[in-house]
């Protein structure tokens, strides 16, 4: 079976928590992507959900399939966001912002009752790190913002390059919130919460890709089946 393959039935699953009257929050990515149609077929049956995208990209569409959207002014508190990762520890620990939406994301994972992590088994790893962290950062002050992350990062105990995220055609990437995105190879992160911290107190930092105590399950497939991890229902 194809990655792709199971991505979506991850997503399929995911699908099964969802229920009429739900406020849910719209993961970024190609799983999420997965899920959102999925959703957008169930909505299409008659299902009543209202939703929160996580990017512009999603939010087009979630429109493009006809779903209820809302925004986090007029709908505060969701019950359950469904989101794709980059990385995932055994203690749901996250590496997210590969799709460069991790300052959205988070906001709408932190503003769920629950966040259900949807990926292929690849992402399961034993320590963060292996994927680059990208940190959103402001585009004033860059080179002394990136100095400041290297030097957190240090504090923490992890070492690696940064590197400023840029698009194909050379230009710095920028997100969705007009910002620009470093990514940090640091091989393995042996204290996720210690360089959280160390990176929350950066200025210029608007937010790093480390979700800690945000997902409280994930639904991994691989070849083998599905895989659940932490609580689900
Ligand atoms: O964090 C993200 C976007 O910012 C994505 O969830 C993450 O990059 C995983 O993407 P995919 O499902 O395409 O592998």
């Amino acid at each position: 079976m194809s990655a792709d393959e199971l991505k979506r039935q991850a997503a399929a699953r995911a699908l099964e928590l969802v229920r009429p009257g739900m406020r849910l929050g719209l993961g970024t990515g190609s799983t999420a992507k997965h899920f959102v149609d999925l959703l957008g077929r169930r909505v299409a049956e008659g299902l009543d959900v209202l939703c929160v995208a996580t990017s512009e990209a999603t939010q087009a569409q979630a429109v493009s399939l006809n779903i209820p959207m809302s925004t986090l002014d007029e709908t505060p508190a969701l019950d359950l966001t469904v989101d794709g990762a980059d990385e995932i520890d055994p203690q749901l620990r996250l590496i997210k912002g590969g799709g460069a939406a991790l300052l959205r994301e988070k906001i709408v994972a932190a503003a769920s009752a629950r966040m259900v992590v949807i990926a292929d088994d690849g992402k399961l790893v034993p320590t963060l790190g292996r994927f680059p962290l990208p940190i959103e950062v402001v585009p004033f002050g860059l080179e002394a913002t990136r100095r400041a992350v290297a030097t957190a990062i240090a504090a923490s105990g992890a070492a690696g390059d940064i590197a400023l995220r840029r698009r194909p055609d050379g230009g710095p990437l920028v997100t969705d919130g007009g910002h620009f995105i470093l990514d940090a190879r640091l091989g393995a992160i042996e204290r996720p919460e210690l360089l959280a911290q160390a990176l929350n107190m950066v200025p210029g930092v608007v937010e790093h890709g480390l979700f800690i105590g945000l997902a409280s399950g994930a639904i991994l497939a691989g070849a083998g089946g599905l895989r659940l991890l932490g609580r689900i229902e």
